[in-house]
C-alpha cells in the first residue's frame, strides 16, 4: 500500500476492533475487517455507533470472513480478539501477514504477545493497552461509552519508528496515545486494575465497579488482591508505584458505575479471559514463590465455575 493511505485490516472486529477501526477509518486509512458471527450484519450495515465523539459509524472496505484470502497485504494486521484459550492467534493472522505488515495487538492481560512474535519474528510486534469503554449492544451496533486512550509500544520493549507513524494515525483520527518504552512494564501497571476488578466482578455476577467497592469488605479485598499483583510485578522485575492501589482505587471511585469486559463476558454468556488476565499472574507468582492466596482462590473458584 502506498504510505499515503495505510491499510489496516482489523481480525476480531468487536467493540474495541471496529472502535479502533472507526478511529483510523478517521484518520483516512483503508480499513478493512475480518469478522465471525456478525458478518451478515456488518456486510449490511457497517459498523453503527452511539458515541461521545460524534458520527463514527463506518463501513470496511474490505469485508472478510475467516478462511477467505486477503485481496491486498495489509500494513497493519490489528488484532481485538479477546484472549482465550484454544484460541491459536498465530494461525489466525497466518493468512493476512505479510512481509514488513506490523501485529499490533489491542488486547488486556500479561504474556500475551509471545506466541506472536515468536511465530512472526520478522515482522514489528507492536503492543497496545486500550483505556476505553466500550461495548456491542447487537450485531454491528456498539455503544463507545467514554474514554479511548491507548498506550502502545514495541515487544517486548521499544517505542520505535513502526510505533510512532501509528501513533500518528491515532492521533489523527483523534485519540490520545502514550508511547512506552516498556510496554510490559505498562501491562503490569494496567494488570493492578484488571486482576483484581475483571475476575471479582464474575464472582459478584456481573456486578459494577461501585457496587463491588462498596460491599462490605469489598475495597479491603480489592486493595489486598492489588497488593499481591504489585508484589508479583516486583518479583519479575517491574517494581511499581507503592501508591498506584490508592490512586487506582480513587480514580475509580469518581468514575461513574462501571461494568468492565469480563463482566459483559459473563452476563453475556461469552467464554471470559481468565488466563489471560489472572491465570498468566498467578503463574508467575508461582515461578517467584510469591505469596498470592487471594489470587489462587479467586483463580480456582473460577475455573470450578468455567
Ligand atoms: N470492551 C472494552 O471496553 C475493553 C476491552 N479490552 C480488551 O480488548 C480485547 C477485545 O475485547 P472486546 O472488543 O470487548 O471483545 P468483543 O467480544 O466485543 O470482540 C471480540 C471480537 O472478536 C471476534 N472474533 C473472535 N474470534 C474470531 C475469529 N476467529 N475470526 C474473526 N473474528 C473473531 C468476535 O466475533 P464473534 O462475535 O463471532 O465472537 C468479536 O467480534 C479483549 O482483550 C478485552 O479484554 C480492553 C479494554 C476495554
Ligand atoms: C480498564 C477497563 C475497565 C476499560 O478500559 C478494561 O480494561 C476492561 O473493561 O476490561
Amino acid at each position: 500500500m502506498t504510505d499515503s493511505q495505510p491499510h489496516a485490516l482489523i481480525i476480531g472486529a468487536g467493540a474495541i476492533g471496529s472502535f479502533y477501526g472507526a478511529i483510523l477509518k478517521r484518520a483516512g486509512c483503508t480499513v478493512s475487517a475480518v469478522v465471525r458471527s456478525e458478518y451478515e450484519a456488518i456486510k449490511a450495515n457497517g459498523f453503527q455507533f452511539e458515541s461521545p465523539l460524534g458520527d463514527i459509524s463506518w463501513s470496511p472496505d474490505h469485508l472478510y470472513k475467516d478462511g477467505d484470502t486477503p485481496d491486498v497485504v495489509p500494513d497493519y494486521v490489528i488484532l481485538a480478539t479477546k484472549v482465550l484459550p484454544g484460541s491459536d492467534r498465530a494461525a489466525l493472522v497466518k493468512p493476512w501477514v505479510g512481509e514488513g505488515t506490523r501485529i499490533v495487538l489491542i488486547q488486556n492481560g500479561l504474556d500475551i504477545e509471545r506466541e506472536l512474535a515468536d511465530a512472526y519474528p520478522d515482522n514489528p510486534i507492536i503492543s497496545c493497552l486500550a483505556f476505553v469503554a466500550v461495548s456491542r449492544q447487537g450485531p454491528g451496533r456498539i455503544k463507545h461509552n467514554a474514554y479511548g486512550r491507548l498506550v502502545m509500544g514495541r515487544f517486548p520493549k521499544g517505542a520505535d519508528a513502526h510505533c510512532e507513524a501509528l501513533r500518528d494515525l491515532f492521533v489523527a483520527g483523534g485519540i490520545d496515545i502514550k508511547l512506552a518504552d516498556d510496554v510490559v512494564r505498562e501491562r503490569w501497571l494496567k494488570c493492578v486494575w484488571n486482576t483484581p476488578f475483571n475476575p471479582l466482578s464474575v464472582l459478584a455476577n456481573g456486578a459494577d465497579t461501585l457496587t463491588m467497592l462498596d460491599a462490605p469488605g469489598g475495597e479491603k479485598l480489592v486493595r489486598e488482591l492489588m497488593d499481591e499483583v504489585m508484589a508479583t510485578a516486583a518479583a519479575d522485575g517491574y517494581p511499581l508505584p507503592p501508591q498506584l492501589p490508592d490512586s487506582n482505587i480513587e480514580g475509580t471511585r469518581k468514575m461513574p458505575a462501571y461494568k468492565n469486559s469480563m463482566a459483559l463476558d459473563y452476563l453475556n454468556g461469552r467464554p471470559i479471559e481468565l488466563d489471560a488476565i489472572l491465570g498468566n499472574v498467578v503463574a508467575i507468582a508461582q515461578k517467584h514463590d510469591v505469596a498470592v492466596p487471594r489470587l489462587e482462590t479467586m483463580l480456582a473458584a473460577l475455573r470450578m465455575r468455567a
